[in-house]
């Protein structure tokens, strides 16, 4: 029986570390949402639109090829903010449903995380997750990380570009950053990844098919 795991939050929530984690526990296929944003944004730079040109977005949501999710440059902070700014526009979010729907749909199931994932993509997940925490802790660990990789970054700059990304994403009039109705919360402020992951699993297993117990 077919499994899907639906995970959103904000930037930096660690929603991707757990959609890996419980991608690799339950054998199931894990599809980051945000690369797909993140590729169109960086097909409208290349192509030397404004990020803000919509129909150059629209276009390039439109023949968007297979993506490479080990490629770092489309993991950048200003790639990250270019993608919030091409997600705003429902034709591009509409040219990528289908895409994620189908991925979601598979035999056996699938994890995705993202921002709508719960109450646009997957309304019928099995399982629904929500995973925030505060923007000072979620500043606080990409300024681990971007130190970790040698980049000379400060912590008030990243605490400010977390809360303007916080409010294009659940500002927006289309598929707005909100956990469903029926998501289960976890607040991974105080929480480590294992926490996080362990917490998740017993979600899971109480609340997903007889799969997951199995
Ligand atoms: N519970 C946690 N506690 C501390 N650091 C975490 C936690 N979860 C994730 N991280 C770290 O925070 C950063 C952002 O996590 P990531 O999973 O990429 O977030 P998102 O996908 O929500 O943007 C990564 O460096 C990750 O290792
Ligand atoms: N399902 C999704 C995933 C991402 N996005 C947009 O894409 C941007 C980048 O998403 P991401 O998940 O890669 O970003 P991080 O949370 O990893 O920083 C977000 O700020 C959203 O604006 C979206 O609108 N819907």
């Amino acid at each position: 029986m077919a499994l899907v795991i639906a995970i959103d939050g904000p930037a930096a929530s660690g929603k991707g570390t757990l959609a890996k984690r419980l991608a690799a526990h339950y054998g199931l296929p894990h599809l980051d949402t945000g690369l797909l944003y993140r590729a169109v944004a960086r097909a409208v730079l290349a192509d030397g639109h404004a990020v803000n040109d919509r129909a150059a977005a629209i276009a390039a949501a439109g023949r968007l090829g297979p993506i490479d999710d080990r490629d770092e440059a489309l993991r950048s902070a200003a790639m990250g903010e270019a993608a919030s700014v091409v997600a705003a526009v429902p034709e591009v979010r509409a040219a990528l449903l289908q895409l994620q729907r189908e991925f979601a749909g598979r035999p056996s199931g699938a994890v995705l995380d993202g921002r709508d994932i719960g109450t646009v993509i997957c309304p019928r997940a099995d399982v629904k997750l929500f995973v925030t925490a505060s923007a000072e802790a979620r500043a606080d660990r990409r300024y681990r990380e971007a130190r970790g990789r040698g980049e000379s970054v400060t912590y008030e700059r990243l605490l400010d570009e977390i809360r303007a990304r916080d409010s294009r994403d659940a500002g927006r009039a289309v598929a707005p950053l909100l956990a469903a109705a029926d998501a289960r919360v976890i607040d991974t402020s105080q929480m480590g990844i294992d926490e996080v992951f362990r917490v998740a699993v017993t979600i899971v297993d109480t609340f997903g098919p007889a799969m997951a117990r199995a």
